[in-house]
């Protein structure tokens, strides 16, 4: 057992341990949790009361967890003195018990610590960061069908620019940085013309690996393949166009990836459109199939012509036996997308979509993006997910302007922590929750965000306390 400065473990309850990225989970584990910043204070006690009474209502006493308070953020330094945001003890425990579950925590801008909610999820190597958006019947949108929308955000979790590499503006290392690429690196590589960084920028690093991208793709494959058929999808997002060393890549190295370990059971979109061209037309030459893929075809230079048609050919060499005649509609479909399209889409064509596999950044603002089609943030679960640990939380921050209120939507915490007790196997309890909180929202009891959207308006909307026992009192209605 772990040694602890200020906290003790709970008498009773065991450790889940992990085994080949699959947690084992006892009857009565104990599960650390973190009551978070801001709304944390709201949030949290309503959401652990939804959870116990769930898992009693389940299990009948067979099941329980044990909840271990750990601390981070103001809490953490109000108990273990100035600047301790994030306390040894706490991770000890994370690590110690595997599965945690924590509230918002705050960052300040421009200055001061640097996240500690991104620290946690680089400390334990935490590398998928999974955001569903799905939407609850009668929940208030400003979207006409929010109901199309059910996207789950696969989002890479340790690196791009939130490695967090960067120098102030007029910094020595700075300085030096810009320096060396101006009169260096920058006139060393031709593709970058005489351009110059301007003297006083700030300078920040957005590492995108191949290693991080493609376990990213890895997990968000084999999730797509426990979906149903209309849903076995995963969107490669990027911004390669602009960024073709990072971002590009990202989108390469997750097609690379898809169409080596997961050959037999996925199609690129591209592979389809040969495939169909194919099946469509069986004699169709390479070169007519090539141009039907590419409609700019006949203007390329013939370097370029003769790669395309070698595409063709390779892809029907490759898979017409184990795809074609349509085989390629019963796989999981990968394509890609830009990042500002995608934005667009997931409102203009929401039901095509399934799983968005993105890097950090990108991923970051489109699941509050695709959260608040479907009702908001306060409807918005996350989970963080490594080979050896998980950490629960939800996709919002800590709301201060209603920290205290007893009125901010604990929906998105709660999804959270049904998201926890899916992936510890707890399905009873989790379906139980579920059901809860789509049932207090068909009969109107919900907190402030969506009362004020309702039509009518719900008035007075629940307090957040009260949302809890709403969703408790809807578990068997
Ligand atoms: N993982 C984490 O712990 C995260 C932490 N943060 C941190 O949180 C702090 C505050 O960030 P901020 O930009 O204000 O973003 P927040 O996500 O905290 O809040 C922005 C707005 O979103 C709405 N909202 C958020 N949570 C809920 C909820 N549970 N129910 C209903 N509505 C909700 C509220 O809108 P309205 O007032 O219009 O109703 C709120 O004012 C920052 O320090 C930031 O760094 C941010 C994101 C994630
Ligand atoms: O850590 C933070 O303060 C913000 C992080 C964030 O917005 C997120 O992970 O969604
Ligand atoms: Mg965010």
């Amino acid at each position: 057992m772990g040694t602890y400065e200020k906290i003790t473990p709970p008498d009773t309850g065991e450790r889940i341990t992990f085994s080949n990225g699959e947690p084992n989970v006892p009857d009565n584990p104990i599960i650390p949790f973190i009551r978070g910043d801001g709304t944390g204070v709201d949030i949290w006690p309503a959401a652990e009361k939804v959870f116990d009474a769930a898992v009693a209502a389940a299990y009948g006493g067979k099941r329980k967890i044990s909840w271990f308070k750990v601390y981070a953020g103001d809490e953490a330094c109000e108990k273990y003195g100035t600047y301790q945001y994030l306390p040894q003890d706490t991770l000890e425990a994370i690590k110690e018990y595997g599965i945690a579950i924590k509230g918002p925590l705050t960052t300040p801008i421009g200055g001061g610590i640097r996240s500690l909610n991104v620290a946690l999820r680089q400390i334990f190597d935490l590398y998928a960061c999974i955001r569903p958006c799905r939407y609850y019947a009668g929940t208030p949108s400003p979207h006409k069908n929010p109901e199309k929308l059910d996207v789950i955000v696969y989002r890479e979790n340790t690196e791009d620019i939130y490695l967090g590499i960067e120098w102030r503006q007029g910094s020595e290392i700075a300085d030096k940085l810009i320096h060396l690429l101006n009169n260096d690196l920058i006139p060393a590589t031709p593709e970058h013309g005489n351009k110059q960084i301007p003297l006083d920028a700030g300078i920040g690093i957005k590492p995108i690996s191949k290693t991080g991208s493609q376990r990213l793709v890895r997990r968000a494959m084999k999730h797509a393949l426990r979906l149903p058929p209309n849903k076995q999808m995963v969107t490669l997002v990027h911004k390669g166009n602009i960024m073709k060393y990072t971002e590009g890549a990202f989108r390469d190295w997750g097609y690379e990836l898809a169409t080596t370990e997961f050959r037999a059971e996925c199609v690129t979109e591209r592979e389809s459109w040969i495939l169909s061209n194919k099946e469509r037309h069986p004699d169709i030459s390479l070169e007519d199939n090539a141009r039907q893929i590419d409609p700019g075809y006949d203007n390329l230079t013939a370097e370029k012509k003769a790669q395309i048609c070698g595409e063709v050919e390779s892809v029907l060499n490759a898979i017409w036996s184990t795809h074609g005649n349509g085989q390629w509609k019963n796989k999981v479909m990968v394509n890609d997308r830009i990042a500002d399209s995608i934005f667009q889409q997931i409102q203009t064509r929401p039901d095509e979509y399934s799983i968005l596999a993105t890097m950090n950044l990108n991923g970051d603002y489109l699941s509050d993006a695709a959260a608040a089609i479907v009702g908001g943030l306060g409807m918005g679960p996350g989970a963080n997910i490594g080979d050896e640990c998980a950490v629960f939380e939800a996709t919002h921050g800590t709301a201060p302007k209603h920290a205290g209120l007893d009125r901010i939507n604990p929906g998105s915490v709660i999804l959270s922590g049904v998201m926890m007790l899916e992936f510890m196997g707890w399905q009873d309890a989790a379906d139980l929750i579920k059901k809860g909180i789509g049932g207090a929202i068909a009969n109107r009891e919900v907190t402030y965000d969506l009362a004020r959207l309702m039509t009518p308006p719900v008035e007075p909307p629940l307090k957040c306390s009260e949302f809890a026992l709403a969703v408790i009192k809807h578990f068997h209605s």
